[in-house]
C-alpha cells in the first residue's frame, strides 16, 4: 500500500504551474496574486485638505480662538479636482474643499465649523497646529512601493488599494480547467424519479462545487455508464482541453468497473491503494495524446470529498503556481474516538471555541457528517484512540468560511 505523501508526489508529479494571466482589476476579485503589485503614483498624489474649511498659514492665525477670533480676507475656492495651480497670500486665507489640493504657502486647515462661514473675509476661530487637517503626499503609500505581495487573494479593500496605486491590470494565478466525469449505471441527474437501485449523482455536484470553490474553471461535466466502448470513444475527443481530469466511481474491485478497466489497457494510469480512511482506492495517470492528467476519485461519497482535499487539492494549487499544501491548522478533542491502525484517517469533524467534535456518522457513504463539518481532523496511522484535550492537526474544508 502507498502512503498518503507517495501518492500525493505521485499526482503532483503528473502536473506542473500554468503561466500566470494578466486580467483586468475589475476581473480580479478573488484571484490570488501572481507577481507583487507596485505603486505607479504616491497616495495621496497631492498635499490636500482633509476638511471642508479655509486654508491657512497656522501662523497667520495663532491666537484664534471661540469668542477672540482673527480675521483673514478669503482670496477664491478650491474645490476637488481643481487642477489649476493656486498660491495662498500671507495673511489671507483661501475656502478649500475636502480632497482639494492645499494651496503653495499654506500649511494648515481650519475647519467651517470653526469660522463664520465667511465668503470675502472669514472670522476664523481655531488655532491650528501646523500640519492639522492636511494629508500629505505619499503618506499612505510611496510611488515605487510593493503595495501587494504576490501570493495575496484580491480581495474588496486590496481591489481599492490598487485602482487607487493606478494599477489597471493585475497578474494572478490562472484558473486550471477540470473535467468532471462520474460513473457508473445507477446514477440520475438530481431531481428526476428514482428507481428501486438508482441514487442521484451527488458526486457530480459535489466536485462541480469544490473545483470551482478551490478557483479551478469546470469546463466540462458528465455522466459515464459503466460502459467500455463510451469510454474509449471519449479519451480519444476529451472535450474542453481540460489541464486536469477528475472521474469518481469504478475504481475498487467490483466486476463493473469500468474506469479502471479502461484506464488499466492504456499502460499510463496507475490504480493503487492508499494507506488512509476513506479513500483507499485511488488511481492517476495521464491519458490521451495530449498526455493529460487524470485523477480517478472512488465513488464513495465521503471517499471522493476527501480524496480532492487530499490529492486534487494540491494539484489544483501546483497547476496555479501555489504551494501545494494548504497548511493545517491545530484544534482540541472535545470527545475520544478511534481511529484505525496502520491509515490516515481524514475524520469529518466541526472545530469551534468548543474544540473538535466528529460532525456525525462516519461512514464512507454518509453525506449528513460531510454536510457539517468544518474540517478534516488527520489522525495519523498510529493513533488509534483520539482522547478530550488531544491535540489534532485539521485540514481546512475548501469553500467552507
Ligand atoms: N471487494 C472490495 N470492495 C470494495 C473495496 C475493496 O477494496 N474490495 N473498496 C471499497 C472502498 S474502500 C471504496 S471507497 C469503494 C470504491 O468504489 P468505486 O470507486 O469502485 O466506486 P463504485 O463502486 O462505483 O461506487 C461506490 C459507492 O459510491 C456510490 N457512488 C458512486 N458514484 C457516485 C456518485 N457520482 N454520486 C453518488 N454516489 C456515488 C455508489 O453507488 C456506491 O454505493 O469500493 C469499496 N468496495
Ligand atoms: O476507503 Mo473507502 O474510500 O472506505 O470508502
Amino acid at each position: 500500500m502507498r502512503t498518503v505523501e507517495e501518492h500525493r508526489a505521485a499526482v503532483l508529479s503528473l502536473v506542473s504551474a500554468l503561466p500566470p494571466v494578466t486580467v483586468p482589476l475589475s476581473e480580479s476579485l478573488g484571484r490570488v496574486l501572481a507577481a507583487d503589485v507596485v505603486a505607479a503614483v504616491d497616495l495621496p498624489g497631492f498635499e490636500n485638505s482633509a476638511m471642508d474649511g479655509y486654508a491657512v498659514r497656522a501662523a497667520d492665525v495663532a491666537g484664534a480662538a471661540p469668542g477672540s477670533p482673527v480675521f483673514l480676507d478669503v482670496h477664491g475656492d478650491i474645490r476637488a479636482g481643481d487642477t489649476r495651480p493656486h498660491e495662498l497670500r500671507a495673511g489671507a486665507a483661501m475656502r478649500i474643499m475636502t480632497g482639494a489640493p492645499m494651496p503653495a504657502g499654506a500649511d494648515a486647515v481650519v475647519p467651517v465649523e470653526d469660522s463664520d462661514g465667511g465668503v470675502q473675509r472669514a472670522a476664523l476661530t481655531l488655532a491650528p497646529d501646523v500640519g492639522r487637517h492636511v494629508r500629505r503626499q505619499g503618506e499612505d503609500v510611496r510611488v515605487g512601493d510593493v503595495v501587494l505581495r504576490a501570493g495575496a487573494t484580491v480581495t474588496p479593500g486590496r481591489l481599492a488599494l490598487v485602482a487607487a496605486a493606478n494599477v489597471p491590470d493585475v497578474a494572478v494565478a490562472p484558473r486550471p480547467r477540470v473535467v468532471v466525469f462520474s460513473t457508473g449505471d445507477e446514477l440520475v441527474p438530481v431531481g428526476l424519479d428514482l428507481e428501486h437501485g438508482q441514487i442521484v449523482d451527488s458526486n457530480g455536484s459535489m466536485l462541480a462545487a469544490l473545483i470551482r470553490a478551490a478557483g479551478a474553471d469546470l469546463v466540462g461535466v458528465g455522466h459515464l455508464a459503466d460502459d467500455v466502448a463510451a469510454w474509449t470513444t471519449l479519451l480519444e475527443r476529451m472535450p474542453g482541453q481540460p489541464d486536469l481530469i477528475l472521474t469518481t466511481g469504478g475504481v475498487s474491485m467490483g466486476a463493473y468497473d469500468t474506469v479502471k478497466e479502461v484506464l488499466t489497457e492504456t499502460g499510463t494510469v496507475d490504480f493503487v491503494k492508499v494507506a488512509m480512511r476513506p479513500g483507499m482506492p485511488q488511481g492517476a495517470g495521464v491519458v490521451g495524446e495530449s498526455r493529460t492528467p487524470i485523477i480517478t476519485l472512488p465513488g464513495n461519497p465521503v471517499s471522493s470529498f476527501v480524496s480532492f482535499h487530499v490529492f486534487v487539492l494540491p494539484v489544483l494549487r501546483a497547476l496555479a503556481g501555489l504551494d501545494p499544501q494548504v497548511p493545517l491548522v491545530e484544534g482540541v478533542a472535545a470527545q475520544s474516538w478511534s481511529s484505525v491502525a496502520g491509515k490516515v484517517e481524514f475524520a469529518r469533524v466541526v472545530s469551534d471555541d468548543a474544540g473538535v467534535r466528529l460532525s456525525g456518522g462516519q461512514g464512507s457513504h454518509m453525506l449528513g457528517a460531510l454536510a457539517e463539518a468544518t474540517h478534516l481532523a488527520v489522525i495519523g496511522e498510529d493513533t488509534t484512540e483520539i482522547r478530550p484535550g488531544d491535540p489534532v492537526h485539521l485540514l481546512p474544508l475548501v469553500g467552507q468560511d
